[in-house]
C-alpha cells in the first residue's frame, strides 16, 4: 500500500500468461521478478521522472510480449531500451496509463500531481510512437463520392451507433473512416449497438437454419455466410443498406490469378493460397449443387455458384470479426460501419473485440491520439503478409514484425542430457535481421531459440551460447581479471587472452578452455554455414523479380511481385547476417590458434 509519503505503481506478470515462464525468465535477465513495485518519488534530479517511466516501460514491454515478440526477444543485459513492436509499445503505455489512472482514483491529494505527472508523460510517448511508427497515413482521395456510405452511417445512427468518424477513399485501400475532430487515447471513435451486427442469432429463425442445422459439423460461420449470400440479394432485407455498399469484388489472394500464383513460385505463400481454395473448394463441393436440388426455393441455385460463394468467402474472412458476448461466447460476426476501418501496424485501435454489458454495444476506443483528418485504423491481428494476403488481399505498409518464414526443422529441443535448460519453442522462424539489435557474435541478429536448437542439435555436446558465455569467463578467470562486467566480457575475451601469465596450473585450465572455445566456435561456425545454405538456396528459388514489368500488371501480379520481394528481403537479410557471423567467428578462430601457436 502506498503510504501518505511514497506512491508506488505495482507491475505484475499475470499467473494465468501462457508464457509466463519464458517472459519471468526475461524479466530476470534485465534484473527484475515477476512483481514489482515501482515507487514515484518526485526527487530533485531533473530526470527522475524519464528514469522511472524506462523502468516502468521494460516491466510492461515483457509483461505485454505476445508469443512471437517473445521468440525475437533479445535477452542481451547490456540493452536497457528495448523495442519489440509498436503494438507491443502501445499495449505496454496503454497499460501503465490504466494503472495510473487506477492509482489516481484511489490515491491521497498529495500524489495527484505526481500521478498526472506519469500519465502526460506516458501520454507523450504514446503520440511519439503513433508519429515515428505510423507509415505515411492514408491519403483521403477526394475524387470518389461516399453516398452509399453516408446513407449507411444515417442509418446506423438512426439505430443507435455513434460515430467521431466519417467514411473517405484512401489510396491503395479503398473506403477507410476518417476521424471528424481530434480524437485522444480512451475516446470511444464509434460504438455499434449490438442490435445493428450480423451474428448467428439473427437467423435462427429462418427456414434455411432449420435445413443446414441438420447437416453433421456444419459451423455457424458457414451457415452465416450461406444465409449472407442470399440476404445480399434480398430487397427487403434489414441490411440492405450495408449490403449495397460492399464491393462487387474483393481481391483478395483468394481470387489471384494463375499468373500471380505463378509469380509466388519459391515462396511459401503459393502453397498457402493453394491449400485455402482448395479446402474452399472441397466445402463448396459437399454442399453444392446438393443443398440446391433437394431445397431450391431455399438455395435458389443462381445465388449460390461458385463464384458467389467465392465472394461471401472473401467477404467473410476479409470483414469479420470475433466478438465476445455478455455471456462470454465468442462469435464471428459482420459489422457495418466498423467494417470500413482498414489495418495498421500501428494502429489507433487495439481492442474492440468485447461487446460492454452495462450499453450492449461494441466500442471501439483510442489507444492512441488521433487528429482530425487523419485516417483512425485497426489491428485485424498480428498476421503475417501472407497471411493478410491471402485472406484480406493487402500488404501493409511498413516493417511488418509479424512477417517471418517459417523453418521446417524438427522443432522439439534435442535434449542434450545437461543441465543447461531447453528454451521449449516447438517451432522456429526467421524474420528480417534489420529488426534485430544485436548482430553481435553469438546473436548476429538471428533469435536466440532458433540458434540455440541448432546449436544443441549438430551436437548433444555443443552447449548454448550461455555455456560458450561460460568458457569465456572461464578463461577470463584464469587470466586474474576479476569482476569484469559481462557484456564488456563478452567483447573483450580476446585481448584478455592475450594477457597470459606463466603460471602453469592456470595456463593448462585456460589451454583446456582455449581448445572447447575453439570447438565451440567451430560449431558456431557450422551451424551459421548451413543457415546460410538454407536462404542462398530460398533465395535461388524464388528468383529475380523484374521491377520494371511491375507498372504493366494487374493488381495480383502486383501484390505477388510485392511480397516476394519482401521474402527477399527476409531471406538476404538472414544470409548477410550469417556471413557477417562467420567472419567475426573465423576472425575469434584465428586469434584462438594464433594464442596455441604462441604458446
Ligand atoms: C474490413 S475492410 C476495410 C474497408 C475496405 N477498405 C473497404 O473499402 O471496404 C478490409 C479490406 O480493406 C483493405 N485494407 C485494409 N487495411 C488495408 C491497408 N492497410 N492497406 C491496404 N488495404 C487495406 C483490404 O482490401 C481489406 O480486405
Amino acid at each position: 500500500m502506498d503510504t501518505d509519503e511514497e506512491c508506488s505503481i505495482v507491475l505484475e506478470l499475470p499467473e494465468r500468461d501462457p508464457f509466463s515462464d519464458k517472459k519471468k525468465k526475461l524479466l530476470q535477465s534485465k534484473g527484475f521478478g515477476p512483481k514489482e513495485r515501482i515507487y514515484l518519488r518526485s526527487s530533485s534530479k531533473p530526470d527522475w521522472m524519464s528514469a522511472t517511466v524506462e523502468v516502468l516501460l521494460q516491466i510492461a514491454r515483457i509483461i505485454q510480449l505476445n508469443e512471437l515478440e517473445l521468440y525475437f526477444a533479445e535477452e542481451d543485459v547490456c540493452t536497457s531500451m528495448e523495442f519489440y513492436s509498436p503494438r507491443n509499445e502501445l499495449e505496454a503505455l496503454n497499460s501503465i496509463v490504466l494503472l495510473t489512472d487506477i492509482s489516481l482514483s484511489s490515491c491521497s491529494h498529495l500524489h495527484t500531481n505526481i500521478l498526472q505527472g506519469l500519465r502526460q508523460t506516458i501520454l507523450d510517448l504514446i503520440t511519439d510512437v503513433g508519429d515515428k511508427n505510423s507509415v505515411k497515413g492514408g491519403v483521403v482521395q477526394k475524387d470518389h463520392s461516399c453516398d452509399q456510405e453516408e446513407r449507411l452511417i444515417e442509418w446506423g445512427e438512426s439505430n443507435g451507433v455513434k460515430t467521431q468518424l466519417k467514411i473517405a477513399y484512401i489510396e491503395g485501400a479503398g473506403r477507410g473512416a476518417i476521424a471528424r475532430k481530434d480524437l485522444k487515447v480512451g475516446d470511444i471513435a464509434l460504438e455499434i449497438p449490438v442490435s445493428i451486427i450480423i451474428s448467428e442469432e439473427l437467423i435462427h429463425e429462418t427456414e434455411m437454419y432449420g435445413v443446414l442445422k441438420e447437416i453433421d459439423g456444419i459451423s455457424s460461420e458457414t451457415i452465416l455466410l450461406l444465409w449472407s449470400m442470399k440476404d445480399k440479394y434480398n430487397s427487403d432485407s434489414k441490411f440492405k443498406i450495408y449490403f449495397d455498399t460492399l464491393p462487387e469484388k474483393f481481391n483478395t489472394g483468394l481470387s489471384f490469378s494463375i499468373e500471380a500464383i505463378t509469380v509466388l513460385d519459391g515462396t511459401l505463400l503459393l502453397e498457402e493460397i493453394m491449400q485455402a481454395r482448395q479446402f474452399l473448394h472441397a466445402q463448396y463441393d459437399e454442399l453444392f449443387p446438393a443443398l440446391c436440388n433437394t431445397f431450391p426455393d431455399i438455395f435458389p441455385p443462381e445465388l449460390y455458384t461458385w463464384e458467389k460463394f467465392l465472394w461471401a468467402c472473401e467477404l467473410w474472412y476479409s470483414n469479420s470479426m470475433k466478438i465476445m458476448y455478455s455471456d462470454g461466447k465468442i462469435k464471428t460476426c459482420l459489422i457495418p460501419i466498423a467494417g470500413f476501418l482498414n489495418h495498421s501496424l500501428c494502429p489507433h485501435v487495439m481492442h474492440y473485440g468485447q461487446v460492454d454489458p452495462a450499453k450492449n454495444s461494441l466500442k471501439f476506443c483510442l489507444s492512441r491520439p488521433c487528429k482530425s483528418g487523419e485516417e483512425c485504423c485497426l489491428s485485424y491481428g498480428n498476421f503475417s503478409s501472407s497471411h493478410l494476403i491471402t485472406f484480406y488481399g493487402f500488404l501493409p505498409q511498413g516493417d511488418n514484425p509479424y512477417d517471418v518464414i517459417p523453418l521446417d526443422i524438427d522443432g522439439a529441443d534435442v535434449d542434450s542430457g545437461d543441465d543447461i535448460p531447453k528454451s521449449n519453442w516447438t517451432s522456429h522462424m526467421v524474420r528480417g535481421t534489420w529488426l534485430s539489435r544485436d548482430h553481435k557474435i553469438f546473436y548476429y541478429g538471428l533469435p536466440s531459440p532458433l540458434l540455440d536448437h541448432l546449436r544443441r542439435s549438430r551436437s548433444p555436446m555443443l552447449r548454448t551460447k550461455t555455456f560458450v558465455f561460460f568458457i569465456l569467463l572461464s578463461i577470463i578467470s584464469c587470466s586474474q581479471t576479476c569482476l569484469l562486467e559481462v557484456s564488456y566480457a563478452m567483447h573483450s575475451f580476446t585481448s584478455l587472452q592475450r594477457k597470459r601469465t606463466s603460471y602453469s596450473p592456470l595456463l593448462l585450465a585456460r589451454t583446456r578452455s582455449s581448445f572447447m572455445l575453439q570447438e565451440n566456435l567451430e560449431n558456431e561456425l557450422e551451424v551459421l554455414e548451413n543457415l546460410k545454405d538454407i536462404f542462398d538456396d530460398m533465395i535461388e528459388n524464388m528468383g529475380e523479380i523484374d521491377l520494371n514489368d511491375r507498372e504493366n500488371c494487374c493488381w495480383d501480379e502486383k501484390l505477388a511481385m510485392d511480397f516476394k520481394s519482401t521474402q527477399r528481403r527476409i531471406a538476404c537479410s538472414v544470409s548477410t547476417s550469417c556471413l557477417a557471423g562467420m567472419d567475426m567467428l573465423k576472425n575469434e578462430l584465428c586469434k584462438c590458434m594464433a594464442e596455441d601457436i604462441l604458446g
